[in-house]
């Protein structure tokens, strides 16, 4: 599959400038991209744009050439926000939170050392880390092609940072789906990625 923004422009209705202007992007199935600029350049509004959370004022989102607002029910595109606790509704057990999208395999559950203890508590009773591993394997459901990483990783300890390194780019490559990774990291996308694209000098 492709994952394409065309022409795409953006601004917050409250903002008074662009955050983003005339940007294309391709990210196929396979791929791996980093995603580098520097802080409040509109990272993160891209992703949130290329994953269908905001509309662009100019341009599209297509998934093999269809518009991504096409799509209907589960989204193929998934975005892992920076900070799960933003992410989950804390009046829900874990257990519930983690198949909200449809159920999420096993093998996801085990390879991101999620402890079945844990799917009794809150949200408020887990660490960042723990939380930060149901929000992915929630977004790892069998109709994911195109994953977004938004600074998953850039509030946990080196541990468990490697740990969700590792299975991600193994679950990835065994499922040959398209990666995006934004860090401010460059040798984390150094290592993962195969290609870096630079936001700033992106702008058509
Ligand atoms: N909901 C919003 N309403 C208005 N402005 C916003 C909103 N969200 C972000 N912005 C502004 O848009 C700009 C881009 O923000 P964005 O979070 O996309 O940048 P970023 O590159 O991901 O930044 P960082 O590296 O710090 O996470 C910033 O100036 C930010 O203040």
């Amino acid at each position: 599959m492709r994952l394409e923004a065309r022409n795409v422009s953006f601004r917050y209705d409250n903002g008074n400038r662009n955050i983003l202007n005339h940007m294309d992007l391709t990210l196929e199935s396979g791929e791996r991209l980093g995603l580098a600029a520097p802080s409040g350049f509109g990272k993160t509004t891209f992703l949130k744009i290329l994953a269908g959370y905001e509309t662009p004022d100019e341009g599209s989102v297509y998934l093999d050439g269809k518009p991504l607002s096409a799509y209907k029910g589960y989204c193929p595109v998934q975005m892992i926000w920076q900070h799960p606790e933003l992410a989950v509704n804390p009046r829900l057990r874990m257990g519930t939170i983690l198949n909200e999208g449809g159920p999420v395999e096993e093998r996801i559950i085990r390879g991101l050392g999620i402890e079945s203890g844990w799917l009794d508590r809150y949200p408020g009773e887990l660490s960042g880390g723990e939380l930060q591993r149901f929000c992915i394997a929630r977004a790892l459901g069998s109709g994911t092609q195109f994953l977004l990483a938004d600074e998953i990783t850039t509030m946990l300890d080196l541990i468990t940072q490697s740990q969700i390194w590792q299975f991600l780019g193994e679950e990835v490559g065994r499922r040959g789906l398209g990666l995006m990774v934004v860090s401010h990291s460059q040798a984390l996308m150094e290592r993962l990625c195969g290609r870096i694209l630079d936001l700033e000098q992106m702008e058509g």
